[in-house]
């Protein structure tokens, strides 16, 4: 008896699953063909390709579509292919897409699921309100002095270092002394030691190490996941570092009255006026500003190196703007000069086109919302975007169809000099757009920036032979790392 009521229960379940996967078709929505129990993620799930490469294959499949429709295992999902859709759905109907897909259960993982990347709905809106003011322009424009000695040590690190080096493991020591001393007013000591406490968090929190990477791997494919099975992002190990480090600086603070004018002196003085910021919340901000402002940051820094590297007119080319602005500047490099600096800002922004930290963004439909296709589309007829839908942005996908940038797949920074003119705005969206795009843009911008320019003023820089090229991306990560370290050369100008 027991064996036909399983029997009936699986028949049903296949039934169910396959009716599901009518769902785009329906409804007019042009997609790939799902395969059964995994849908259109199968070669992510056998961990064969990232995310990126795989939402790449599905964008260019579907040249002639605006949005495709996929499941996600069983779960109906749209990947948008059309930048002015983009635009609707990250800015104008904000208010039908307010929430990212992922999600982090606050009582399972007090520090990232405070993090307002993975907070939802009114929860997000008051921590963004909250945190803003630690990111103006003002208070970057403050700690800059500190990006400068970092990077002023930086050069003397790589120095003593051998000639061939893992950019990636370089470009980590850089951000995570810069989080350090901007966010804590702490030295991480990435300089002067192997293997200090901030590296040893730092290499816990986001490796792709063990039981988390599947983990990770597991709620990047399905997010729903994570609701189900509690998953904890910030390894216990990790928690109990950061809260000490946190709640042992503020407590110092308090004592001796100390007001520095970094983040967590921010973060102290909301716990003073908002009674409802408790110590946990303090702790998690803290946390999040670490954890946010190092890995992005030094994975776009060590592929904006590398491109530099690969491309030495380019290279030479930024070095005679850096170095004009170092001579007209008393051999310092101000604030206002970086602002400046047009070719930098165009090589950054060409090496974020080409690798894309966040190869794709996952948001969440919250409230219904009628697609109108145009007159000339494969779409014939209006359907509704159901509130639960998940809607992927595949940023990597975009920043390479020749249909916005010329040649896509070559590192050509002059396509953003004189007023970005040959981009198209949401085709090229390396920070996300809207009220939910990137909170740290502008720390994170000046920390690359800042190191990069000190890098190349001080050293020329080559690709190193036991680099693995064509670079493929790691499919086990959840950000757009390769598969294998990038080696670069550091050759000292004297
Ligand atoms: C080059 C470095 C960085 C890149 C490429 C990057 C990219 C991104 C992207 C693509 C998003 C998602 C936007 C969206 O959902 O539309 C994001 C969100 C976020 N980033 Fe960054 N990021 C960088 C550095 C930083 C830094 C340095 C910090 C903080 C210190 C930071 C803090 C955040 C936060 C808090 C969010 C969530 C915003 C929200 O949902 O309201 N990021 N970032």
């Amino acid at each position: 008896m027991l064996l036909i009521l399983a029997l009936i229960a699986i028949a049903s379940g296949l039934f169910f699953m396959n009716l599901n996967y009518m769902y785009w078709k329906k409804r007019g929505v042009p997609g790939p063909e799902p395969t059964f129990f995994v849908g259109n993620i199968l070669d992510n799930f056998l961990v064969k390709k990232s995310l990126a490469d795989l939402y790449g294959e599905i964008y260019r499949k579907f040249q002639d579509a605006r949005l495709v429709g996929i499941f996600k295992a069983g779960t109906p999902t749209l990947v948008l292919r059309d930048p002015e859709l983009i635009k609707d759905i990250t800015v104008k109907s904000f208010q039908n897409f307010r929430d990212n897909e992922l999600y982090l259960d606050k009582s399972v993982d007090p520090l990232s699921g405070r993090n307002p990347f993975f907070s939802k709905g009114d929860d997000w809106k008051s921590t963004r309100v909250l945190l803003t003011p630690g990111f103006t322009s003002g208070k970057i424009k403050w700690i800059y002095p500190l990006l400068e000695e970092v990077s002023k040590n930086f050069v003397k690190y790589i120095e003593k270092q051998p000639e061939t080096t893992n950019i990636k493991e370089l470009c980590m020591r850089f951000t995570l002394n810069n989080v350090g001393t901007c966010a804590f007013g702490l030295d991480a000591k990435c300089f002067e030691e192997n293997n200090p406490e901030f590296k040893q968090i730092a290499d816990k929190y986001f490796s792709p190490v063990g039981f988390k990477n599947v983990k990770l791997l597991l709620i990047s494919i399905i997010p729903a996941l994570a609701k189900i099975i509690s998953i904890k992002f910030t390894p216990k190990d990790v928690e109990v570092k950061l809260t000490n480090i946190i709640t042992q600086t503020l407590k110092y603070r308090e004592d001796n009255n100390i007001i520095r004018n970094d983040f967590l002196h921010i973060i102290h003085q909301l716990m003073k006026s908002h009674k409802d910021f408790t110590e946990v919340d303090a702790t998690a901000h803290a946390a999040g500003f670490f954890g946010d402002g190092y890995e992005t940051s030094s994975i776009a820094m060590h592929f904006f190196l590398y491109e530099l590297a690969a491309n030495p007119e380019t290279q030479i080319k930024l070095r005679e703007e850096v170095n004009k602005a170092f001579e007209e500047n008393n051999n310092t490099l101000p604030y206002e000069e970086i602002q400046k600096m047009a070719y930098l800002d165009a090589a950054f922004s060409e090496a974020l086109r080409l690798h894309p930290p966040l190869g794709s963004l996952n948001k969440m439909c919250t409230k219904n919302y009628t697609y109108v296709p145009k007159s000339d589309e494969i779409i014939k007829k209006s359907f509704v975007i159901e509130e639960g839908t998940p809607v992927i942005l595949p940023l990597y996908a975009l920043h390479r169809d020749p249909k916005y940038f010329d040649d896509p797949d070559s590192f050509k920074p002059e396509r953003f000099l004189d007023g970005k003119k040959d981009t198209v705005k949401y085709a090229f969206l390396p920070f996300g757009e809207g009220p939910r795009a990137c909170l740290g843009q502008r720390f994170g911008s000046l920390q690359v920036k800042i190191g990069v320019a000190y890098v190349i003023k001080n050293f020329e820089i080559f690709v190193n032979k036991k680099t693995t090229l064509p670079i493929k991306y790691d499919p086990m990560y959840f950000l757009t790392l390769p598969r294998e370290p990038l080696w670069i050369d550091f050759k000292k100008i004297r």
